[in-house]
């Protein structure tokens, strides 16, 4: 068996524009790549770990620090550092959901949700989007009816993405936790795609839990993530253990239940924080990301035969477009097929569109500064052409 541990170097930021929908703001700041050096040992925050013995105190470097600016960011009361936005579901379904109690999800939920719920032994009940691809607080109300009068009491825990991962459209996310905590239900707002890329204020939002994803929207490295609260649901998420060793009496401090005691312990904590302060910063400079995602689906727009499948106008820079009318049309006959148009894409420098796909796609311009979405807009109108595709007004 060849046994080798050697590893190329990955060239794509430094070669490539990348549209990838994952990966847009996951990607490293310089401070952040530093970080990773200087902390790349495993336990390495805990150098100066002293009683009480649990991360979000450390104060060198400044983590306890961290957790409290973390909670500001978002808007709410307390944070904790998650090894991915898919930890901080877990925990909050570990805390509320018992077997066979109902939550909603909606039919745009990540499948981490799903999971959560699963290992928790909750029963998934989906608040069905609406033609526009809207998750709607109509919708969440007739649902959460409707499970109340099959199970015969509310749901424990209502699920909503802010932006949601297929279209990369936003919900209606104040209204619906209006309408669950009018049910007593707990909201958990998955701001995967929206803490650390745009402006997100739980509280206004009416939220009693906000999850983020590090490696997805915090310049930070993976797995990592937060989950922050308000101080009331903070006692229940952010419990500290009860249980004792039953020969040795041994008890377990202050250590959380749910965070199993501490949770980043290295690189990818020290990576968050070393971005933190450009992402605090690049939020301000939302519409300018937004402004350069419109560049780019006007161009695609452009290209006869292509639909943008995301809500218009975009009010995120991850969008679905469907070129089964253009760009397939050109791989029935082209040599490479499907393949021609990501080969098209790396031959002018851009990444990140899934090979092969020229049928319903997503793309994510964001982090691209003004001449690369300017540079990517004409890719793709000058492969079009290339390839006998008309350019109409968009
Ligand atoms: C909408 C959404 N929520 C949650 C997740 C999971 O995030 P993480 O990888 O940080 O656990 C993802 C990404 O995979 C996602 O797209």
């Amino acid at each position: 068996m060849k046994c080798t541990a050697e590893i190329e170097l990955r060239d794509v930021e430094e070669m490539y524009i990348n549209i990838d929908p994952i990966q847009a703001g996951g990607r490293l700041t310089a401070d952040a790549m530093k970080a990773v050096i200087a902390y790349g040992d495993g336990y390495s925050v805990c150098d100066n770990c002293k009683k009480p013995f649990r991360l979000d105190y450390i104060q060198k470097p400044p983590i306890a620090d961290f957790h409290q600016d973390l909670a500001a960011f978002v808007g709410m009361d307390e944070a904790r550092v998650v090894p991915g936005a898919r930890r901080g579901f877990l925990a909050v379904a570990g805390t509320y959901v018992q077997k066979g109690d109902p939550v909603m999800l909606t039919g745009l939920s990540h499948y981490t949700e799903f999971i959560a719920v699963e290992n928790a032994g909750g029963v998934p009940l989906e608040i069905p989007k609406n033609e526009a691809n809207i998750i709607t607080a109509e919708a969440a109300a007739a649902r959460i009816e409707e499970a109340e009068q099959t199970f015969g009491r509310s749901p424990v825990l209502l699920f909503i993405d802010q932006v949601d991962y297929q279209y990369g459209n936003l919900h209606e996310v104040k209204e619906i936790a209006r309408v669950a905590h009018s049910h007593d239900i707990p909201v958990l707002v998955n701001g995967a795609y929206t803490v650390g890329t745009m402006p997100v204020d739980g509280k206004a939002l009416g939220a009693d839990f906000v999850v983020g994803s590090g490696h997805k929207s915090m310049a930070a490295p993976a797995p990592s993530g937060v989950l922050a609260t308000t101080s009331e649901r903070a006692e229940e998420v952010f419990r500290t253990t009860q249980i004792k060793g039953d020969v040795t009496g041994r008890t377990f401090g202050i250590k959380e239940v749910e965070m199993m005691g501490c949770t980043l312990m290295g690189v990818t904590l020290m990576g968050m924080m070393a971005s933190f302060p450009h992402v605090q910063e690049r939020v301000r400079h939302w519409d300018e990301h937004l402004a350069n995602s419109r560049l780019v689906v006007d161009a695609l727009r452009s290209i006869e035969g292509t639909e943008v499948r995301s809500e218009m106008p975009r009010r995120h820079t991850l969008t679905r477009v469907d070129t089964t009318g253009s760009f397939d049309k050109v791989a029935e006959t082209h040599k490479k097929r499907g393949f021609f148009l990501s080969s098209a894409l790396k031959k002018q420098g851009i990444m990140g569109v899934i090979p092969g796909a020229t049928k319903v796609w997503k793309f994510n311009t964001y982090g691209l500064t003004r001449a690369q979405a300017e540079y990517v807009a004409q890719a793709y109108t000058r492969i079009a052409e290339e390839n006998g595709l008309s350019i109409v007004s968009s």
